[in-house]
């Protein structure tokens, strides 16, 4: 299993009171398995993606990324747990801006302790940007920065990868065009991917959907 959230409960101290987002959840996904999070706004379903990120802890249950709990965890251990399992792609592409494109393919799997020169290339020629590796993120067009982006996650090779409307800021020619060729590499890298998308388009695409509503997932 690369991941596991069992009886997982997550609330938030706010002014009016706590507020329960949720509520006994329980999910879990093995490698090579894509699985699209769909609901209405506020949710809840980036206050999972966080937890099953490692970037948070639940108030009750527990996170398992490839077999190691990381809700008994320090932030230390998350953080480790982070470097070497989880890729995570945002909307907002998150690139280094003085690193050219060669090197922010290769920053993620360097930390990772995974760095593979012949991975990355292949990677760089599937996604279009052999041509731009000398570039600056700066010189580049939205698609291509996030092709960089889904590049950087995936030359890392983490069994896990979380990923948050990644292609909602692209029109939709190039966002479908730019998911299909992520759908493709995943299946390449075996990763399990874990998406949170408003489109039910793209959900379809996925092997699994699931909704978050009231709290609970409605599979
Ligand atoms: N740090 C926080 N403190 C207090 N309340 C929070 C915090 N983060 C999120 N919330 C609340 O928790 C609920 C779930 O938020 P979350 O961001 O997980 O929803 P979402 O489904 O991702 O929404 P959207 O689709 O709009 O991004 C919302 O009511 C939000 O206001």
């Amino acid at each position: 299993m690369v991941l596991v959230l069992r009886s997982v409960g997550k609330r938030y101290q706010t002014a009016e009171g706590p507020l329960t987002v949720l509520k006994d959840i329980d999910l879990t996904l093995v490698a090579g398995q894509s699985l699209a999070l769909t609901g209405e706004s506020g949710s809840g379903k980036s206050t999972l993606l966080h937890l099953a990120a490692a970037l948070d802890t639940p108030d009750e249950g527990s996170v398992a990324i490839a077999g190691r709990d990381v809700s008994a965890m320090s932030e230390s251990g998350r953080a480790g747990v982070r470097r070497t399992l989880v890729g995570i792609v945002f909307q907002q592409f998150n690139l280094i801006p003085s690193l050219t494109v060669a090197a922010n393919l290769s920053f993620h799997a360097r930390l990772a302790g995974r760095s593979d020169p012949a991975w990355e290339n292949r990677l760089a020629g599937r996604l279009g940007l052999t041509p731009l590796l000398g570039r600056y993120p700066e010189q580049l067009s939205g698609g291509q920065q996030q092709r960089v982006a889904i590049g950087r996650t995936l030359a890392a090779r983490p069994p896990l990868i979380l990923a948050d409307e990644p292609t909602g800021n692209l029109d939709e020619a190039n966002g479908d065009a730019v998911m299909a060729l992520f759908l493709d590499l995943l299946r390449e890298s075996a990763a399990a991917l874990l998406m949170v998308t408003h489109s039910a388009r793209l959900a379809q695409r996925l092997d699994r959907q699931v909704t978050l509503t009231g709290g609970r997932i409605l599979a």
